[in-house]
């Protein structure tokens, strides 16, 4: 029997064609004065590159760069225009502008229909937000050891190389599961973190809210909360989230009822986090299950892609192996496997900041002009109330005013500037290096820049740099064929091939 899933497409179509005629509308406004991308100003060329878009997002986004790389453009989308700030100091000024005036809520609201899909509490209360900003952050040194056990579980499960032979692995399904596992051994432990139907839900979380929060947003405002609630199918996914966590949430509760928040043996996780930090509604299981799914959402997809990117990497530059294995090999012989000797992996941080470089969608930062005036740059340019605006990234990373041969995959470029930093503070007593992993800047844009830049940042890294120094230590890699598998596009969305593999064998 057909499950309510198969009717998606087909409500998906008929919505949309309802939507030709506020298009068409949209494509006859009067022009602004803020310049489109190349050939994209009739109504037929614009409807063409907005369809393009779909496809050849970087190609269309790094037309628009390329007019003026300090400039403002706009592209077009199937239902309306959107803007991108080019340059250093336009970057700054997105990146600085006040909530009440660039929203990046409203947009991830409206495109996700979170009100339906995670639950209208989340629309004036982001406390996990603040959780992954504080305590998850600060905690990340004391629970490495767990999450360094979990690397080591995971990948011999996932992998599952015993001997030396060569294995050809799916890389991005393999990365998924070593990455949930891994993060939810730091979120909720063992053994809920290796329960393969806790696992899938987490994983499918974040594509079951997109999905479906697209669906939901092509009805009509008057419908959604009718065809909302049905869509999203929230209560169902809550039941399966509770069948897990349930009965760790429901002890949690009860030790707090009894003892407060100081018992002995209190869990360091992401459910004691959030339990110091959530109010009245939010200390029930289901508000903090959902709380914990989202928590997921946010850091499966994104750190599970990086870590493909990064093994393509890895077998498609296989100069950079020897030299990365020899210093994980030498900073865990002085210093074991602590956080503090990740720090010390400079050459590591170094290929994570430069695959993350150079595999990058088109545009970052997306924000809603929300002040009734619009949105004013300092040169006097005005995006107007309700558009978008984003800034380049593809374009940014490969801009040559920003890195010497962008296009060029060169590892250690930043490992190298932090050597040459630490030669003039020798010198000179001067210099800080500011090129790591982590670092947000208008030229690396990868976790976005300025007060909303990615606050899970620092514990993506920890994750990435142990895995990679785990696979360097123990696995040999290489490619399955010459060609690096090609990303994949969609839309704005820019992920590695999903279908890509890398050879994967157990070093001797
Ligand atoms: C390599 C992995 C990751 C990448 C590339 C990445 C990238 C980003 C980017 C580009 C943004 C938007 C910034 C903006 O619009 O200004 C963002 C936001 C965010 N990320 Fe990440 N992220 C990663 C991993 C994670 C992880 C592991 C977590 C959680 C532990 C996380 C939590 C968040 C949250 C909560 C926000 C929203 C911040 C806000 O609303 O102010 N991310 N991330």
């Amino acid at each position: 029997m057909k499950g309510p899933e198969s009717n998606i497409p087909l409500l998906y179509a008929i919505v949309s064609i309802c939507w030709a005629i506020p298009i068409y509308w949209l494509l006859h406004r009067p022009k602004s004065t803020i310049p489109a991308i190349p050939g994209s100003n009739g109504l037929i060329s614009s409807y063409m590159a907005a369809l393009r878009f779909f496809q050849h997002s970087t190609e269309i986004i790094s037309a628009g760069y390329s007019q003026d790389r300090n400039g403002i453009f706009r592209f077009p989308r199937l239902s309306r225009w959107e803007y991108v700030a080019n340059g250093r100091d336009r970057v700054l000024e997105v990146a600085s502008a006040p909530s009440h005036i660039l929203s990046l809520d409203e947009p991830i609201w409206d495109k996700f229909q979170f009100g339906y899909t995670v639950g209208p509490e989340f629309q004036n209360n982001s406390y996990h937000l603040d959780v992954v900003r504080g305590a998850l952050t600060r905690n990340l040194g004391r629970c490495f050891p767990r999450v360094r056990d979990e690397i080591v579980h995971a990948f011999n499960d996932v992998i599952g190389v015993r001997d030396t032979e060569w294995k050809l692995i799916q890389m991005y399904p393999a990365s998924l599961q070593i990455v949930a596992r891994t993060t939810n051994r730091l979120y909720v432990d063992l053994p809920v973190c290796r329960e393969p139907g806790y696992l899938q839900l987490c994983i499918d979380f974040t594509s079951v809210v997109f999905l479906r929060g697209k669906t939901i947003g092509l009805f009509p405002k008057f419908l959604r909360p009718i065809f909302g609630p049905l869509i999203s199918r929230r209560k169902s996914t809550l039941r399966q989230a509770l069948k897990f966590l349930g009965p760790l949430i429901y002890e949690r509760l009860d030790q707090e009822n009894q003892h407060g928040r100081e018992w002995a043996g209190r869990p360091n996780d992401l459910i004691s986090w959030l339990l110091d930090a959530a109010e009245d509604n939010e200390r029930t299981a289901p508000a903090l299950a959902m709380r914990v799914l989202a928590t997921n959402a946010v850091a499966i997809h994104t750190t599970s892609m990086a870590l493909t990117n990064a093994l393509f990497d890895l077998a498609a530059y296989p100069d950079h192996i020897s030299p990365m294995r020899e210093e994980a090999e030498r900073v865990v012989a002085t210093q074991g496997w602590t956080k503090a000797a990740l720090g010390n992996m400079h050459k590591i941080d170094s290929f994570l900041r430069e695959s993350l470089r150079l595999n990058t969608g088109p545009v970052v930062m997306t924000r809603k002009v929300i002040a009734k005036d619009g949105f004013k740059f300092s040169e006097g340019t005005t995006i107007p109330y309700g558009a978008l605006i984003s800034v380049p990234s593809a374009p940014t990373h490969h801009d040559p005013a920003n890195y010497d041969h962008p296009d060029m995959f060169d590892g250690f470029r930043f490992s190298r500037m932090r050597e040459e930093r630490q030669r003039l503070v020798d010198s000179e007593g001067t210099g800080i290096f500011t090129q790591h992993m982590v670092t947000t800047s208008p030229e690396h844009v990868m976790f976005g820049h300025g007060h909303h830049a990615c606050p899970g940042r620092f514990f993506a890294a920890t994750e990435l740099k142990a895995m990679m120094a785990h696979i360097l230590i123990n696995y040999d890699v290489k490619p399955e064929t010459d060609v690096r598998p090609p990303e994949l596009c969609l839309g704005e969305n820019v992920m590695p091939n999903p279908r890509g593999k890398v050879w994967i064998r157990k070093r001797e």
